[in-house]
């Protein structure tokens, strides 16, 4: 049994214009001790996913399908149990901790809060953790930043103390959503660097949440590749990388900014912008910024085609697709 297993989620929001479908269908896995990226463009429905998982959707939302937990099915859980999985099982760090933590307590009692809820520490053993996990996380001097306000640190600093609330509760699975998006190039490596050796140690299993295909690249074992709320491609990261398929997937690769390019060479973008989720097309989430989409592609769902061994894309026209070299399809 996987450790998570996503089976048909589908997440559905209510708004003025009617019901939204923000994520469509989505299927995956997680083992124990892997790292999975989710990418896609912003509007994707990778968010939505993520707040799906941690059981935190807005309101006015409901969901479809099965998230498996060692089995048990959480979208069946209710808001009590679903605050203690929080607190032991899953732990989730967004894009700018400004925004997460409270910018009127000290970081060491917002550390030391989930350590005494969820682990029933007492004041002076949650004091201890709380400096063991900032040292942990690369803040110097702990016992002097203890006391500081979020205000008070730097944008990495926070981030690194985002990530030892999310250590505070010893999650199974850890999911960083952009977790460097809001940070100089320079301390996002670093923050990466961390979670990457944290994941290592403690044993937990990632999900990372990025629009930026080399940051998912650089860290994690399998990628799934996300459009209009729907998984176009799912493989190996290596696999992936080997033979990019999707034509998705070639335009994201196509975007990334890469060392050597020929200085006369323009970045490319993929032409148009993300399906509005009201009037997806009844077909292929890609179908009106694909070079090669034809009628089927706008009226029939793509059928998911394993390529290779766990190698999944969902494209009408994979012979085409596999064809045509990137920089083909996107110039
Ligand atoms: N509270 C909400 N009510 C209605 N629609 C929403 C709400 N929050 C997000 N959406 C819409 O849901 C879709 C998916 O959003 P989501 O945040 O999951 O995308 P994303 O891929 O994570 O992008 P980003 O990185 O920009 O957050 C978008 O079209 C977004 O406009």
């Amino acid at each position: 049994m996987s450790l998570l297993n996503i089976n048909n989620l589908s997440v559905i929001l209510e708004t003025n214009k009617g019901p939204a479908r923000a994520v469509r269908n989505l299927s995956f896995r997680l083992e124990k001790g892997e790292t999975l990226g989710i990418v896609g463009e912003s509007g994707c429905g990778k968010s939505m996913a993520a707040l799906a998982l941690m059981g935190l959707l807005p309101e006015r939302s409901k969901t479809e399908g099965q998230i498996k937990l060692d089995g048990q099915n959480l979208l069946e859980k209710d808001d009590q149990e679903m605050c203690q999985i929080r607190g032991n099982r899953l732990a989730m760090i967004f894009q700018e901790p400004m925004t997460s933590l409270n910018p009127v307590h000290t970081v060491g009692n917002q550390i030391m809060e989930p350590l005494r809820l969820h682990r029933n520490m007492s004041e002076s053993d949650a004091k201890v953790e709380t400096l063991r996990l900032l040292d942990r996380v690369g803040i110097p001097n702990p016992q002097a930043r203890f006391d500081n306000y979020p205000h008070q640190l730097s944008g990495g600093q926070r981030q690194r103390v985002m990530i030892a609330i999310a250590l505070s509760c010893q999650p199974d699975v850890l999911i960083a959503d952009e977790p460097t998006t809001a940070l100089d190039v320079t301390i996002q490596d670093q923050i990466l660097d961390l979670i990457q050796t944290l994941v290592r140690e403690e044993g937990m299993s990632l999900i990372l949440i990025s629009h930026d295909l080399g940051v998912i690249s650089e860290n994690t074992d399998n990628i799934l590749v996300m459009y209009g709320g729907a998984a176009v491609e799912t493989g190996k990261t290596e696999q992936i990388f080997d033979e990019l398929i999707h034509p998705y997937t070639q335009g994201l690769f196509a975007a990334m900014p890469k060392l050597g390019r020929a200085k006369n060479r323009r970045l490319v973008t993929i032409p148009g912008t993300v399906p509005d989720l009201i009037s997806m097309p009844m077909g292929c989430t890609f179908t009106d910024r694909c070079p090669l989409a034809t009628e089927v592609c706008q009226n029939t769902p793509p059928p998911v085609v394993e390529v290779k061994s766990k190698h999944f894309v969902a494209c009408h026209h994979l012979d085409e697709a596999r064809d045509r070299k990137t920089e083909e399809l996107f110039s």
